[in-house]
Order: C-alpha cells, then structure tokens, then sequence
C-alpha cells in the first residue's frame, strides 16, 4: 500500500518535470553513489531522455546532457541557474557557512565581486611583469630532475601535485619553503576530500553522525591553514595598498578567497598532468608525433617557451583532446535553480540541483566523431591548424566558469612540453600491459599507474 502510495504521489508530482527512474522512498536513486556514476548517469540519456531527472533524499536532481541545453543553461542572461546548491559539505568548508566561499556561494552581487576579485589576482599572477613562466619553469626543471633521478618506476602523482602547489605558493605569497608546502598539502589534501558532492552525507541528514570525524578533521585543517595564510598575509600587509580593496570584500573575505584559489586546481591541474603521461605510454606514436613536432619548432638547444605556442598545433591538439576525453570535472560544480522555470520545455521547481552534463557532451556521438577513440586529429582542420569547437567545455561557461583557465592552460602546457622535450615516458617493465583506467570521486582521475622515463637521446 505504502509503496503504491509512493508511485501515485510521484507521478502526480512528476507532470512536466524531466522523467527519470523511479525514486526509492527517502533514499531516492541509489545509482547516484555507486563507482563511475559520470558514465551510468550519462547512460540513463538512452532511456530517460537528453534531460532526466533523479532524486537524492529529498533532493530533485535534473542532469542536462543536450549541447543547447547546456549551452542555454549556462548562458542565460537572468540568474536562474547560478547558484549553489545548500550541500552540508560546502558549508563544513567554510565554517558551517557555504556564502563565505566563491564556488560554494550562490550568485549575489557579493560573489560577483568576489569572482571579479579572483580573475583580477589570477590575471595579475599571469601578467608579464609576474614573470610567471620563469617561475612555472623553474618547477618543470625541478619535477625533470626528480624524474630523472628515478632508476625504477615510478608513480608520478605526487611529484605532479607538489610541482602544482610549489607554483601556486610561489605565485600568492612568493614562499617556497618546504615545512609550509607539506603542511598546506596536508590541509588541501583533507579539504578537497570533503569536497565530494555525490557523498551521501550531503543528501541524508542521519548519516552526518557517520561523517563527524571528517568533519572535525576538515575543520581542524582548515583553522590551520587560515592561520597560516594570515601569517602571510601579516608578512605582506606593508605592500598591501587599501585603495586597491573592492569596497564590499574584507579581511575574512579575502582569507577564504586565497583558500579557494590554493584548492582549486589542486587535484585537477595534477590529474590532468598524470593523464597525460598516461595517454603518451599508452599511444607511443602520438609521443613521438609530439616529441617531433617540438624538436623541429623548439630545437634541441633550448627548452619550449610560450612563444612556440602558436607552433605547436598537434601538441596543442593532444592537451586538448586529453581533456577532452578525460573531462576531469563531468558535470562541472553543480548548479540551483533560483526560481521556477520552463527549460528546454520542462517545468523545474524553484530549488532544483542542475547538473550539466560535459562528460555527456564530450562523449556524444552527435556532437564528435567515434567519441570514445583518443584521438588529437580531431581539433586540426585539414591545413593542420588548431580548431576548438563549441562544444569542448572543460572549464564550464557563462557567470560560474572557472576563472582558472589561462592560469591552467599555460601551467599544462609548460609541464607537458618539458617532460616531453626531454625525456620519453613508457609503461612499467613488469612484463604487464599498460591499462589506463578512471576512478570518480570529487573528480576524475586515473587510477595509480608507474611509469619509467628515460632521457632523451635525439639522432
Ligand atoms: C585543470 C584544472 C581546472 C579545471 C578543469 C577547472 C574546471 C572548473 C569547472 C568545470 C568549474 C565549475 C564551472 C561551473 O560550475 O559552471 C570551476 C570553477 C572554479 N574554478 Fe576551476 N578548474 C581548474 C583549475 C582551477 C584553478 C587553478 C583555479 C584557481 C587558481 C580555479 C578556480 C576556480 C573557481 C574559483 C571556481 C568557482 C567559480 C564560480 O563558482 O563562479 N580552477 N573550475
């Protein structure tokens, strides 16, 4: 009775909303926290629709795996999908308040001065007088060194986020010194596993009992690494010039603005490093179109510097079909409807969680050719230029993009044409065969694999 109940309430409900499997009551649809849900969720399209709907606890969930769906969500000139959702675990980041955040935050005129905050210290990190490719390089030399001084494989993950976070230290407070990077490590490592969005805690209120001491260790962390960006701050206040303030931000505000820029990349900008030394084991010919490409625009008698850039389009080609392929964050951060709306002929209720579905996108074959092959070729026209399509969106679109585009993008590019400029990156010698595989947690990434690297020696 209770269960025929639950259907005729659902179906009542459901009259226009986006259709989907039927919800278990008061769990809803457990398929939300079972492995790779980016690949399940996009597979329910082939039954429900390119816009279905889930529900998680008392959650309505719409994922929108349509190019002009997304396209249109994102970019709507009104604020119905800019904001956040209200999720427990944005709220432990930010000491039990979620609007402190900048991605965590929903879309007021605060954060948009917040973001225009951001951009501008991203953009001033970026500029020419920061000198940031002597700084990035200096990093990729180091990581090199560490490589070659390997004489047995070797994971590389962790050399990847160290080299990432040396940058971003050396960027914000100008420190390199080792004891201050292992104890931010320490912190951001903790902070970006409760950053987990598909974590049951955060759509079943019972279960925070379960969570506690996650959320005394987030907490903890993050008390240390504010006081240790105080510090800084402290360090730096006789340059800091109060005319240059954006009025609505203060102190607090720009603590936990220097935190979101710290964690941003800090699993990203590594995995997708890590996946690319993947791709180029596994598709030893595609390293060598790289490695031929750089020797013949860069020559053997320097290292590659942002000026080959314009250059290099199949090494270009192969970064951005990386991403692609990869596409580190499947449904970008998830977003929340600010107001009822009819969307892409749907009734969505005011508070609905929207999730744009780029790993969908990136993998339709209505939108690329035999997605699922890795294949560079695909972003060079028939003159061999590089060509980025609409529908390639790593970094999100409209008011909530990433604002850490540029500052990755050179990042990527510096680290990828080093390591393949001067060393060549093949599977372990354990007589097993290279499997490159995904894991999801806050996003994608590969599951642990070693590699050997040896220097190289050009004819
Ligand atoms: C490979 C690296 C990165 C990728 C793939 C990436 C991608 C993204 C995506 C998909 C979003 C969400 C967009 C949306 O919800 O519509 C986002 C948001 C954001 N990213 Fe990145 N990001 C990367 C690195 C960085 C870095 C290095 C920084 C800062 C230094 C950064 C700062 C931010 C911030 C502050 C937001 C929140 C923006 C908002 O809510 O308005 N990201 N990023």
């Amino acid at each position: 009775m209770f269960f025929l109940s639950a259907i005729y309430l659902w179906k009542k409900t459901h009259n226009g909303f986006p259709p989907g499997p039927f919800p278990w009551p008061i769990i809803g649809n457990p398929i939300l926290f079972q492995g790779k849900h980016h690949i399940r969720l996009t597979n329910l399209k082939n039954k429900y629709g390119d816009i279905f709907s889930l529900k998680a606890g008392k959650n309505r969930i719409v994922f929108v795996c349509s190019l002009d769906g997304v396209i249109n969500g994102l970019n709507q000139s009104d604020d119905t999908f800019d904001d956040r959702p209200n999720l427990p675990s944005f709220h432990w980041l930010f000491h039990g308040c979620r609007q402190k955040g900048l991605g965590t935050a929903d879309f007021d005129e605060k954060t948009s001065i917040k973001k225009k905050f951001i951009i501008d210290c991203l953009g001033s990190y970026c500029s020419v007088d920061t000198n940031i490719e002597e700084k990035i390089t200096t990093e990729a030399v180091n990581l090199l060194c560490y490589f070659l001084k390997q004489e047995e494989e070797f994971d590389p993950k962790e050399s990847f986020q160290f080299a990432h976070l040396h940058i971003m230290m050396t960027l914000v407070f100008h420190q390199t010194q080792d004891q201050a990077i292992q104890d931010v490590y320490k912190s951001l490592k903790t902070r970006s596993d409760a950053k987990k969005v598909f974590s049951p805690n955060n759509f079943f209120p019972f279960l925070h009992s379960f969570y506690k001491d996650d959320f005394q260790n987030t907490v903890e962390r993050t008390e240390l690494q504010m006081a240790f960006q105080r510090d800084m701050l402290n360090h730096h206040k006789d340059t800091y010039k109060s005319d240059e303030d954006h009025g609505l931000i203060d102190c607090d505000d720009i603590e936990y603005l220097l935190m979101e820029i710290f964690e941003s990349g800090f699993s990203a900008v590594p995995a997708i490093l890590q996946w690319l030394i993947g791709y180029m084991v596994a598709f030893p010919d595609c390293q060598k179109l790289v490695q031929r490409e750089l020797d013949e625009v860069v020559g053997r008698e320097r290292f590659p510097s942002l000026v080959n850039q314009p250059y290099l389009p199949y090494t270009m080609a192969v970064i951005l079909e990386v991403q692609r392929i990869v596409t580190v964050f499947p449904f970008l951060q998830p977003h929340r409807t600010t107001k009822h709306c009819v969307f892409q002929g749907f009734d969505i209720p005011e508070d609905t969680i929207m999730m744009f579905n780029i790993w969908s996108i990136h993998h339709d074959k209505r939108y690329w050719k035999n997605p699922m092959r890795f294949d560079p070729h695909r972003f060079l026209d028939d003159k061999q230029n590089l060509v980025i399509p609409d529908q390639y969106m790593p970094f999100g679109a409209g008011k909530r993009s990433c604002p850490g585009e540029t500052l990755v993008d050179v990042e990527i590019f510096l680290f990828f044409t080093y390591i393949m400029h001067q060393v060549t990156v093949t599977a372990a010698e354990n007589g097993q065969v290279f499997k490159l595989e995904s894991e999801f947690d806050e996003i994608v990434h590969p599951k642990p694999f070693k590699v050997f690297v040896q220097s190289r020696v050009v004819d």
